[in-house]
Formats: C-alpha cells, structure tokens, sequence
C-alpha cells in the first residue's frame, strides 16, 4: 500500500481557484472522492501521478514529490480516465497493453505472457488479436484498465471510470476495481461504486468538506447537494 500525501496544495486555472488548502493523507485500500460538478475532484486526482502539478505546497506518493520525481510516481501510479478512446493508443488490443512495457526491461517472451495472462484476467483473452476500437464501451474500458495494471502499479487512480457506461458494464468495472489487490482511487458521481470502501472525501469549492467512512461522509454529501 502506498502513502499519498497532499500538504497545503493551493491550484487555480487562470483566475480560478479550484483547490484551497487541501491536506490529506491517502493511504487506506479504497478511497472513494465525491463531490459536485466542477469542484475540483478531477484536478485532485490528476495531481497523485503528476498529471497536474499544485501552485503551491506539494503532493508525494512515498516520499516521492509528484512535481519533481513524476517519472518515478508515475510507475506507482496507474491513471484510468473517464474515457477510454482517450487512453487506447494502439491498433490492437494486445499491442496495446504491451505498449504500456514498451520501456520496461522485461524480454519479449515475458511482456507476452505479461501481457496474455493479464488480458485472460480481464476477460479480453479472445479478443486479443481485434482491433481496440471494434471493443464495446465496457470491454475498452476494461482494457484500459489492463494497460494500466499491466505495468503493476501500487495505486489505481480512475476518474469517473463509470460514467460512459450502462448500469451492467458500470457494474462489471466497479468489481473489477473492487477485486484488485492495488490501492484504489476512485472519483465518481455513482455513489453505489463506493460500497465497501474504508473511506470517501467529499470536495465542495476546492475544500475538502467531509472525510469519513463512506455512510458518514456520503450522508454529508447528500445533505450538501439536497
Ligand atoms: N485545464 C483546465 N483549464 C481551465 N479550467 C479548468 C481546467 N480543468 C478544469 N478546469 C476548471 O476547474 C474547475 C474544477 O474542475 P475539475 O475537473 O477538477 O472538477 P470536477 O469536480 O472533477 O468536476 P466534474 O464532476 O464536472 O468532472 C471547473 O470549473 C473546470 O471547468
């Protein structure tokens, strides 16, 4: 399990300030952020693997600070965007998740068995010769996933990993994510993706409003947007 830790992080976008002193320390197995549109959840999670980097004070995943060792973070840290067109960089569904150990120092022979047992554990194994864009919405998504966890990570970030999904393929991603043995970040509008975690943050404005087990915290958020 890894520690992620945000110290005084102040970020604006232009004039917009979108997150204000912020502290936390992650490191529970399942953490869930919620909050409304535009609160600055998103800009949260993008900053564990140095995607965004803070104005002012830091964030370090074990010690290491996102804005200045990123390379290093970023091999603990798995992202998995909302989207998964956005993620899929390769022809093939194969290709793809071995293009994540493109720069890895495993053989060939082991970033193909890396790469075959990781698609059979994500029930992808049959389609591992198709063309990535021909998968259904749920199948890219668990794809994107695959690439991800391919480079075994110790921290899974997914932002809204649900969102683009019907309620089966939503479902079928929540327990893929639920059944991993990483450290789980998930930031989500579907708060039934939340059951059985140990912890959910609730941003409201760029603060962190609430930060309890996930009936405490929820029942903050939902007095918070009634
Ligand atoms: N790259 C950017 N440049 C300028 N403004 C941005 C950028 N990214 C986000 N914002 C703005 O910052 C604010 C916070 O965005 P963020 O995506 O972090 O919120 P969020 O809580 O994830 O929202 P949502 O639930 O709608 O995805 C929003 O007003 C958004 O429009």
């Amino acid at each position: 399990m890894s520690v992620i830790e945000f110290s005084g992080v102040e970020h604006s976008y232009g004039e917009r300030p979108v997150l204000r002193g912020v502290d936390l320390v992650l490191g529970e197995g399942r953490i869930g952020i919620v909050g409304a549109n535009g609160s600055g959840k998103s800009t949260l999670a993008r900053m564990i693997n140095g995607l965004v980097t803070p104005d002012r004070g830091t964030v370090t995943v074990d010690g290491l600070d996102v804005a200045r060792q990123g390379r290093e973070v970023r091999r603990r840290v798995g992202f998995v965007f909302t989207n998964p067109d956005n993620q899929i960089v390769m022809p093939t569904v194969s290709e793809d998740v071995a293009f994540t150990l493109r720069k890895s120092r495993l053989s060939k022979p082991d970033v193909a068995e890396r790469v075959r047992s990781t698609l059979e554990r994500f029930g992808l194994a049959a389609h591992a010769e198709h063309p990535a864009h021909r998968l259904s919405g749920g199948q890219k998504q668990l794809l994107a996933l695959a690439s991800v966890l391919v480079a075994e990570p110790s921290v899974v970030v997914a932002d809204e990993p649900t969102t683009l999904l019907d309620a089966r393929n939503a479902r079928l991603i929540g327990e893929m994510l639920s059944s991993l043995e990483q450290q789980v970040i998930v930031v989500t509008h579907q708060l039934e993706l939340l059951d059985g975690f140990d912890r959910v943050i609730v941003i409201d404005d760029g603060r962190i409003v609430a930060d309890d087990t996930p009936d405490a915290a929820l029942g903050a958020y939902r007095s918070l947007i009634a």
